[in-house]
């Protein structure tokens, strides 16, 4: 049995460390001067007849011309691109087709990001902004509630670019965590004397919506926001007031002789989503965290703890029959072929480490008994389900196949010694060894647990490449 977690009650400290990761705002918007050449845009239609426009004295006929040389938009639903009037009405030109004369590394946008969305943690790592379309929204026109989709894992947001074509409505909506933010591009550029355009950056989990357009043609470039692959750099100019205070909260945390009084593991649930692939490694994803959640592994690499990224999958008690436990794992399972009453037994199967964890289904943050002795015991810090969620679809039993959803959340995982030395953790195990000792106990048991259809599917498959299969990959993109 793995060690206590301390006192049951949440500590008071934990509550604080929850609102630090959460404080930090998921977008930033402004209205900035730029030069009047920097609203010329040139465009070319499918015939291959070139235009070139300036938004700071355009005409109706040209928004029209440019609007008509557009197609309708379409957006992304489960992996396949749809045209719904009621869901997205509006005009796109593809970036092949449009050169903005605005530049947006001249305009200095990676250091309005650095400044103004991510962590100070953050300041050195490399940004690329990649153009992605052009937007016309005509009156009537409208984008309903979505998060955009997530192209490749160091994708970490977007940039949104309105120009100052008069408009009325076109309110451009943020929304994370209960709270809600309106940017109206068209009065702020309204109130400025020269040439000018409004931005919007935020977060690629963040949902957004276009309000109807009411008056006047809005138009917008969109653009793709990624983290270079260089590494992180080493934390020694962080100065950021959430960094500090995080820093101290976790000083506090760690000296508290009643939480882990033996030593044992902390949890952290994200708070940020991510775009995740059966290809995905978790512990890859640490380079590419956005928001409270850089931060915080950022505390964790500058205190010298054991901090891990996982994944933990929910049992599902209606249908997971045969042992209703939370699963922790170190990278995103492929499910495919595995009905959903063998969940925790597909996920030991696919995951080599994976652990059962004490039932931890509902959001309060005592431990929880478990009806079977648990791998390991989690002292959740911060909680809450719907963050870093990772859903996949899965077969279900019935009369005929059909698909529901299993539920996950990444999560990071901190291994702490006793109080007298959190970072020593010889004396706690680590996820390896506690894999180890369950796969010894419970070798013979595992191995009759896949269900029939997993093992007449994977007769002719090699289990190495399975996480390269097409058609696997459906998590939380709703764009
Ligand atoms: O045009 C806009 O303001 C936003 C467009 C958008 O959200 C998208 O293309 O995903
Ligand atoms: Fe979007």
């Amino acid at each position: 049995m793995p060690q206590s977690t301390g006192n049951t009650k949440r500590a008071p400290v934990f509550k604080r460390i929850a609102q630090i990761l959460t404080h930090t705002p998921p977008y930033c918007s402004g209205t900035l001067s730029v030069d009047k050449n920097d609203l010329l845009l040139f465009y070319v239609n499918d015939s291959g007849d070139a235009r070139r426009i300036d938004f700071g004295n355009i005409s109706n006929e040209e928004l029209k011309h440019l609007s008509e040389t557009c197609e309708q938009a379409t957006f992304g639903r489960n992996q396949e691109s749809v045209l719904d009037e009621q869901y997205r009405k509006s005009r796109k030109l593809d970036s092949t087709q449009f050169v903005p004369y605005l530049d947006v590394n001249n305009l200095k946008f990676t250091d309005i990001l650095h400044e103004d969305l991510l962590p100070d943690g953050q300041r050195d790592k490399n940004i690329r902004i990649e153009r992605y379309k052009l937007n016309v929204y005509e009156p009537g026109s409208f984008f309903k509630p979505h998060v955009d989709t997530p192209r490749g894992e160091d994708m970490f947001g977007s940039l949104v670019i309105v120009f100052p074509t008069p408009h009325e409505g076109g309110g451009f909506v943020l929304r994370d965590k209960n709270k809600e933010w309106t940017i109206d591009a068209a009065s702020e550029m309204k109130s400025m004397s020269g040439p000018c355009i409004t931005y919007i950056a935020f977060y690629g989990d963040v949902e957004h919506e276009v309000l109807p357009i009411t008056a006047g043609y809005r138009v917008t470039i969109t653009y793709n926001l990624y983290f270079d692959s260089k590494p992180i750099p080493p934390y020694s100019k962080i100065s950021d007031d959430s960094f500090q205070q995080l820093w101290v909260a976790f000083e506090e945390m760690l000296a508290d002789p009643f939480i882990l009084p033996d030593g044992g593991y902390l949890g952290f649930g994200l708070r940020r989503q991510y775009g995740l692939s059966h290809t995905t490694k978790l512990d890859a994803l640490s380079e590419n965290l956005k928001g409270g959640d850089a931060l915080l592994m950022q505390v964790c690499r500058d205190l010298s703890l054991d901090a891990s990224l996982r994944a933990l999958y929910y049992s599902c008690e209606d249908y997971d029959f045969e042992k209703p436990d939370d699963i922790l794992v170190d990278r995103i399972p492929n499910l495919q072929g595995y009905y959903i009453d063998s969940i925790s037994a597909a996920l030991v199967d696919e995951c080599p480490g994976a652990l059962r964890v004490a039932r931890s289904l509902s959001i309060d943050f005592d431990d929880r008994e478990s009806e079977i002795d648990p791998d390991i015991i989690i002292k959740w810090v911060v909680r809450d389900r719907k963050n870093g969620e990772v859903t996949q679809d899965i077969v279900t039993y019935g009369n005929e196949p059909s698909m529901d959803k299993v539920y996950g959340e990444v999560c990071l995982i901190v291994a702490v010694g006793p109080p007298q030395d959190r970072r020593d953790t010889k004396k706690i195990k680590t996820f390896m060894e506690l894999y180890e000792s369950r796969s010894k106990s419970k070798s013979k048991s595992r191995s009759k647990s896949k269900s029939k259809f997993r093992a007449e599917y994977e007769s002719d498959s090699d289990p190495e490449t399975d996480a390269d299969m097409e058609g696997t990959s459906c998590f939380q993109v709703e764009m």
